[in-house]
């Protein structure tokens, strides 16, 4: 089985999609995670995000060296590593918060992380923006994950050394340079997660899940 959580940025997916898969005890992927790596990856290496060539030459580079990036869906969460190198905790600063929208415009990359995540065999869970649309499209059940950007400002700022205020034009400005993968699938179950606790909204979700066959 196949389950896609996309939505706007902060909007919960990972917590979601984490806390459904964990119900469902199968792993969840995060294709956000690639992209963050992706551009922390340019970023470290003085790398332009305006052109694809040299962020993708070192990537091919990093695998044909045995040191590839790769996204690890661990139980306890997602984790990115490079090499032997666990590089997660680089991948949520405000920097690359800022420069992922440009990253993840660039076609090239976006194919790329497409391919990482069809290495994975199903089941799982997978969350992002175009999970339901462009690289899952024959999964089983899709939702889309909304929310006001003052109620995920509120949230974000517990996460981020920011004041409410720029945390929610950050989001606001990520929305509007996302909106072209964005796009919820036309048979996506819309959820506003400001309308619930953490849990509800993944009771929510579990409540359209198909019932497993019985034997
Ligand atoms: N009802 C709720 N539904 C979803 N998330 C919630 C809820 N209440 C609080 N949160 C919190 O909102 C925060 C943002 O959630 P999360 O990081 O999962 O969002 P995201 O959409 O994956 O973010 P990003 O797009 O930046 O990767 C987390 O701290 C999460 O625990
Ligand atoms: N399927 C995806 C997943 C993510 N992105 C881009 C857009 C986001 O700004 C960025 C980081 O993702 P997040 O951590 O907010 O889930 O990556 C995308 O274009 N497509």
């Amino acid at each position: 089985m196949i389950v896609t959580i996309d939505g706007v940025a902060a909007s919960g997916k990972s917590s979601v999609a984490s806390g459904v898969a964990r119900a469902l005890n199968i792993p969840y992927l995060s294709s956000g995670l690639l992209y963050r790596a992706a551009t922390w990856a340019a970023l470290s290496q003085r790398l332009p995000l305006t052109d694809a060539a040299p962020l993708l030459s070192l990537l091919n580079r990093w695998e044909a060296d045995g040191t590839p990036l790769t996204l690890r869906p661990l139980p306890q969460g997602n984790e990115i590593w490079v090499g032997e190198q666990n590089v997660t905790d680089l991948l949520h600063t405000t920097e690359v918060d800022a420069h992922v929208s440009a990253a993840a415009q660039l076609p090239e990359l976006r194919a790329w992380v497409d391919a990482q995540l069809h290495r994975i065999s199903p089941p799982f869970v997978a969350e992002g923006r175009d999970m339901g649309t462009a690289v899952f499209p024959q999964a089983q059940a899709k939702f889309y994950l909304e929310a006001s950007a003052r109620v995920r400002a509120q949230r974000r700022v517990q996460e981020r050394p920011q004041d409410l205020e720029s945390v929610e034009a950050a989001l606001r400005l990520r929305d509007e340079r996302d909106a072209r993968q964005s796009a919820p699938a036309p048979d996506a179950v819309h959820i506003d997660t400001g309308s619930g606790t953490l849990e509800q909204i993944i009771a929510q979700v579990l409540s359209h899940l198909p019932a497993p066959p019985t034997e």
